[in-house]
């Protein structure tokens, strides 16, 4: 293993590096984009970070054709050879965590210090799944004598990955990991707001895999969707919103493609009146994930607490959320960044009204912030509305911004019926001292993963996916591997 092993560990430099290369790179060299540039931005200062490869459908084209000629060979490498250069990326990422880090703090506008914790992570799941290679497993069935029947996984061939803004460099390269880790070659498009770390870490790895296994296309719309439609991709996964979802699932349909989607949430975090308070009123305020903006599929914004404990658990939380206060992103002591873009801060700010007009009470925020060096950047204050009720807009709608509604519940039938009135079914989350209460609650959330007295962190190793309209398949885990394999069985005459 090379580089920092813990984020800790990571030095972060005082200011962006931007990368040098802003082209298309696929056939394992960077190419000049047909579909021209266009600019990036830095979401906290309103700066120009440079112009962008921006691909089109004969750019799209000519890096799947790249993809399809370097599959024969690296669906044939050895699996532990995959696995070899897969755990050197992984070392790149951890040696250059804290450039990475910045780059992203500069154009998504999250705080630099839980970049690095992305970048950290990219890296472990590149060495996750390069662990896993050999556990691409089949099976044998003995069939009387002289003949055996035996079942094996392969790869589809050439994936294409297009992933959302909110983690750009974790999204960009964790999700090439367990694809190419199965011996798919991979097509991957980076969030068109913030691509510049994807550049940089393809400078930094560049002859690592052989040419064409990785080949990263950036632009908007136009490049995601000639992916979705290419016919030589069998397999698009997406990281985006449910209409994203839907638009790339037609699209597939047409030739019956294999995908896999990662889609929102409006995701519930109960209170029973039994809950340790002050662990619960943490674990509402964690589960927003204020840090990135409330930015984020899996956060917590639907707080519902029992109406016996309602009053001390709003009063703890708006304690709590003091302590996140927007600042630069750059800044290592920064707690809560910038959002994404003007249109992401416009939606945010549109809901915040929406919210006062259907007569819920702003309880905190609800601002940009009056910090005059702010004042050109797309910030808001972390937000709390109480007395919301299970009719209203901020009760129903997907918002990924840092806005928490707070309900009030008594009977519990009536709570689950809320619950899970949404259409969405990413996450949930639990908190009761009682152990068969928080079993039954986990039952009846309808989504994909559950918190029990906690609220907000992933675990590698174990699945994350959505119920309903959050998703289809399961992430960061070997289900991820193996949802990028197609079974086949061999029937064996001696
Ligand atoms: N479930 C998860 O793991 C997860 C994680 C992060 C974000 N998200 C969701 O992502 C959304 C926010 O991200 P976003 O604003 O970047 O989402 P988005 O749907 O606008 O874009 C996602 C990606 O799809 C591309 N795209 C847009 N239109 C396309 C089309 N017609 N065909 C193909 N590709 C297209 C975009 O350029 C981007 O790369 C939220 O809904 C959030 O909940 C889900």
């Amino acid at each position: 293993m090379s580089g920092p092993q813990l984020a800790s560990e990571v030095v972060i430099p005082p200011s962006p590096a931007l990368p040098a290369r802003r082209e298309l790179y696929y056939g394992g060299q960077w190419q000049r984009p047909r579909g021209g540039y266009a600019p990036t931005w830095n979401p906290a200062t309103g700066e120009s970070l440079g112009d962008c490869a921006q691909a089109n459908a004969e750019d799209v084209d000519a890096a799947v054709q790249a993809a399809r000629a370097a599959f024969p060979a690296w669906s044939r490498m050895k699996p532990l050879e995959r696995a070899a250069r897969m755990r050197r990326v992984a070392g790149v990422l951890r040696e250059h965590a804290g450039e990475l880090a910045m780059l992203d703090a500069a154009n998504c506008g999250s705080p630099v210090a839980e970049m690095v914790r992305d970048a950290m992570l990219a890296a472990a799941q590149f060495d996750f799944f390069a662990g896993l290679v050999t556990e691409i497993k089949g099976d044998t069935i003995p069939m009387g004598e002289g003949m055996v029947n035996m079942s094996v996984r392969e790869p589809y061939g050439v994936v294409g990955r297009i992933v959302a803004y909110n983690h750009p460099l974790m999204f960009t390269a964790a999700k090439s990991a367990a694809p190419l880790a199965a011996g798919n070659t991979v097509v991957m498009k980076p969030p068109v707001q913030a691509p510049l770390s994807a550049y940089r870490w393809m400078e930094l790895i560049d002859g690592i895999l052989p040419p064409g296994v990785l080949n990263v296309v950036t632009g908007g719309t136009e490049c995601g969707a000639a992916l979705a439609v290419h016919p030589d991709v069998p397999f698009v996964s997406l990281i985006g919103s449910v209409g994203t979802g839907r638009a790339v699932a037609r699209a597939g349909a047409e030739r019956l493609k294999r995908i896999t989607l990662e889609l929102g949430g409006k995701n519930a975090c109960i209170v029973y009146p039994d809950a340790d308070l002050e662990r619960a009123s943490s674990g509402a305020v964690a589960g927003m994930n204020f840090t990135w903006s409330g930015q984020s599929c899996g956060s917590t914004s639907r707080l519902f607490v029992h109406e016996s404990v309602h009053d001390e658990v709003v009063a703890r939380v708006l304690e709590k959320i003091r302590h996140y206060r927007p600042g630069m992103p750059t800044d290592p002591a920064t707690t809560m960044g910038a959002i994404v873009s003007q249109a992401q801060l416009d939606k945010i700010m549109g809901y915040i009204d929406i919210g006062i007009g259907e007569g819920a009470t702003l309880a905190y925020g609800g601002k940009r912030p009056r910090n005059p060096e702010l004042a050109r950047g797309f910030f808001v204050e972390p937000t709390v509305f109480t007395g919301v009720t299970a009719d209203m807009r901020i009760a129903n709608e997907e918002i990924f911004g840092p806005v928490l509604s707070v309900l009030k519940w008594s009977d519990e039938e009536a709570l689950f019926e809320q619950v899970n009135a949404v259409e969405y079914g990413l996450t949930g989350a639990v908190f009761t001292r009682d152990l068969a209460q928080a079993h039954r609650a986990a039952g009846r959330i309808q989504s994909g993963f559950v918190w029990v007295n906690h609220a907000g962190p992933h675990f590698l190793g174990t699945s994350y996916g959505g119920y309903k309209q959050s998703g289809i398949g399961r992430d960061e885990s070997i289900e991820e591997l193996l949802s990028y394999t197609q079974g086949k069985n061999i029937n064996i005459v001696y």
